[in-house]
């Protein structure tokens, strides 16, 4: 197996992953993310929800160090956003699928793995790369397919599987379940527990999809570039008196509503 820089997080489990102080972004002179606080816990599974357009993208987008107009603090692995030290060690998968069509999924992967480990002394270790990252995404049947004959979902997860390819400490994947059958759904879920279980490796997933919210270990909920909460599945539901997150979801839309300054980002 292929040693690359980034994997694990030996020793820093009790450090976050990422942490955003007084963070704000503004895109196209609009402020779309307002005074941001929160961390992102190593080695675990935080869900990143809110309807559409509330932000998500651009919140991604600063993490993996790709947004302009990004003001206040925020640290990814150790480092500030952006920092060239973070490009071997964040998986950034984005919703629209970055592969070549007029390649196999292999040859796309074993494109992507030569960029990532050049020379002939590795050549190996990329082979091995490419088959579990393959193998990681349920695709090693369509190993040999073309790129361009691939469904919309199996393209994805070939995006998926490039970005798993370099051993990511963190993974940030924007709707990586949009288009998916519910088996395929459910696959890549078991994927994402077993690399943090396994592997140790921070995911921050985002979905407009609240049921998503009860896979995760915590949750961002985000509306209007705000953080409504920032919590675990189970206390969100409990302090809100809800049986379910889409419920205390809507709950906190209510109180913040009512009273802007009760927006819970602890
Ligand atoms: N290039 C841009 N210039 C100006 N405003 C933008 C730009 N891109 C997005 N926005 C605005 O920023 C806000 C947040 O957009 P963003 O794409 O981050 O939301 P989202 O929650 O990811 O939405 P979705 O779930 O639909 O992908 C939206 O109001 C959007 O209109």
């Amino acid at each position: 197996m292929m040693n690359y820089p980034g994997a694990g997080l030996t020793g820093a489990e009790h450090r976050p992953a990422v942490e955003a102080r007084a963070l704000t972004v503004v895109r196209g002179g609009r402020t779309v993310l307002h005074d941001l606080g929160f961390s992102v816990r190593a080695g675990r599974i935080t869900g990143l929800l809110g309807p559409s357009g509330c932000g998500k993208t651009t919140l991604m987008r600063a993490i993996a160090g790709t947004q302009a107009g990004v003001r206040g603090s925020l640290d990814v692995l150790g480092h500030p956003a952006g920092h060239p030290a973070l490009r071997p060690r964040i998986g950034y998968v984005t919703q629209a699928p970055s592969v070549y069509t007029d390649l196999t999924v292999r040859q796309n992967l074993e494109y992507f793995a030569a960029v990532l480990t050049p020379g002939r002394a590795h050549r190996d270790a990329r082979r091995d790369a490419v088959d579990r990252a393959v193998g990681d995404v349920g695709l090693t049947g369509h190993a040999d397919v073309l790129a361009g004959n691939l469904s919309g979902g199996q393209l994805s997860r070939v995006s998926l599987a490039v970005a798993l390819l370099g051993t990511p400490g963190l993974l940030v994947l924007d709707e990586p379940t949009v288009g998916l059958d519910p088996v395929l759904r459910r696959d890549l879920w078991d994927l994402f527990h077993a690399l943090a279980a396994d592997r140790g490796t921070t995911l921050l997933v985002s979905s407009h999809v609240m049921d998503e919210a009860e896979r995760c270990h915590r949750l961002l909920l985000m509306r209007e570039g705000t953080l409504l909460a920032d919590d675990s599945p189970d206390a969100l539901r409990a302090r809100t008196g809800s049986d379910t997150v889409e419920e205390a979801f809507l709950h906190l839309v209510d109180r913040a509503a009512t009273d802007p300054r009760q927006e819970e980002t602890r």
